[in-house]
């Protein structure tokens, strides 16, 4: 019998991209969600970290690699096929992350020993003889650019395509009076830096500030100081608008039904030095006691606005999924309603561009609820180069691109009438 040779150096991490490009592409899995059990057995943090930036890249990348392969196969492989994913890995590595052609390929191949090697290694080198090259701005699934072509126009999918080629920059929330990194400052308590080991920035042990892209940090802005009053945090962690709550003066209940999350909350208001009640509740079968002054929901939803950081979001969100979590989000929506005060304040958020999760969410809701109206938004409460749309955030791809950018977002804010 002859035994299975041992993997050589540089092999396992691209097995566990193959295994992390599969439990996106194949089962629709969430890339961040797959990396524990798909670098298992892997010791070293470098090889970890490599498998998932492999991964990573292809799924920002892969429409722009299938259309090289299929340039170069007589016969179109198969989506699934195991040649295609390993050549999308050989080739993500040298045309996007700078790995010398021979370490691509020979690091690749032991993935489809026993089956299509020669073909992999043919159409790579037919490839690399070529010249090939992958174009700047990568090209989006077809199926998004359509999707997002329709409901925002031809410059927005530019704008996205041209905003996955580069790793975003990092955001910080900074707290009032605390010491942060130096960096651009695009709105008050707001620092920007060039992306970096989080940890290792000045201030972070002391709790100065966290991490939190500017357009997240828009709904929690809306409510302003809080000046003691109650507001009810629902679907709070990592806990980004709770701490912001805090931050400005606010009683905050904070809501969160995975406990394992709520534990992250309650571990980076320890480090931020701030306090809230924590609640491990679902909101659909949690009440409060009592009205509160505000409340802000920031329901789950598809996550397509955050597509920069989690570009798996780009090939495993269908419209069945949006339609779904819509539903969702209009069931919440219904119960955070009744939960504020007459007077009160109702925000609704969602990382979402598509606007079944956002613009008709709140259209349905207004029509439904008269003791609703919306607070419209000044534009001299956003940063500057954020105009609101019909009084409500939208923030898009395309929007400050020449600082960096920011994620997809919508916001409402709305108040109870008396
Ligand atoms: C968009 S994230 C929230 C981000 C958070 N607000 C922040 O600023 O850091 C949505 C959160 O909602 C939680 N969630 C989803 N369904 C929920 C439910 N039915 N009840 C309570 N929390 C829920 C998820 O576990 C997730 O942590």
């Amino acid at each position: 019998m002859t035994q299975p040779v041992p993997d050589g150096a540089g092999v396992p991490a691209r097995r566990a991209a193959l295994r992390l490009l599969d439990a996106v592409l194949r089962q629709g899995r969430a890339l961040d969600h797959a990396l524990p059990a798909a670098t298992k057995g892997i010791a070293r943090a470098d090889d970890r970290a490599l498998a998932h930036a492999i991964a990573a890249e292809a799924l920002r990348r892969l429409p722009d690699l299938d259309a090289l392969i299929d340039s170069a196969t007589r016969k179109r492989l198969p989506d699934d096929a195991k040649a295609r994913f390993a050549l999308r890995i050989a080739l993500v590595q040298a045309l996007a992350l700078h790995t010398p052609g021979h370490a691509a390929i020979a690091t690749v191949l032991p993935l489809v020993d026993g089956g299509p090697r020669k073909l992999v290694h043919g159409v790579f080198g037919t490839l690399m003889r070529r010249g090939a090259v992958l174009p700047a701005p990568p090209s989006l699934p077809r199926n998004v650019a359509l999707r997002w072509a329709e409901a925002w126009g031809r410059a927005m999918v530019d704008g996205a395509g041209a905003a996955i080629a580069a790793p975003p920059p990092l955001d910080l929330t900074v707290k009032p009076g605390a010491i942060a990194p130096e960096g651009a400052v695009l709105a008050p308590g707001h620092v920007r830096v060039a992306a970096a080991d989080v940890t290792a920035l000045p201030g972070f042990a002391e709790g100065g500030w966290w991490v939190q892209d500017l357009a997240a940090s828009l709904p929690a802005r809306l409510l302003g100081p809080g000046d003691g009053r109650q507001v009810i945090d629902l679907c709070a962690a990592p806990g980004g608008k709770t701490m912001q709550l805090c931050a400005t003066g606010w009683q905050v209940t904070a809501l969160e039904q995975v406990p394992a999350r709520l534990e992250r909350l309650r571990d980076n208001l320890e480090r931020t030095q701030l306090s809230a009640e924590l609640v491990a509740a679902d909101v659909m079968q949690w009440a409060p006691a009592a009205p509160a002054d505000a409340v802000l929901l920031d329901a789950p939803c598809s996550a397509t606005g955050i597509f920069r950081r989690h570009p798996d979001v780009l090939h495993r969100v269908r419209a069945k999924d949006i339609a779904a979590l819509a539903e969702v989000q209009a069931a919440m929506l219904a119960r955070a309603a009744d939960w504020v005060r007459p007077g009160g304040t109702l925000v609704y958020a969602t990382c979402s561009l598509e606007p079944a999760e956002g613009e008709a969410q709140i259209s349905a809701f207004l029509a439904a609820r008269g003791d609703y109206r919306p607070a419209p938004v000044a534009a001299t409460e956003l940063p500057a180069g954020i105009i609101p749309a019909d009084g409500f955030v939208r923030t898009l791809p395309g929007m400050l691109a020449d600082a960096g950018g920011l994620d997809g977002f919508f916001v409402a804010r709305m108040i109870r009438q008396d």
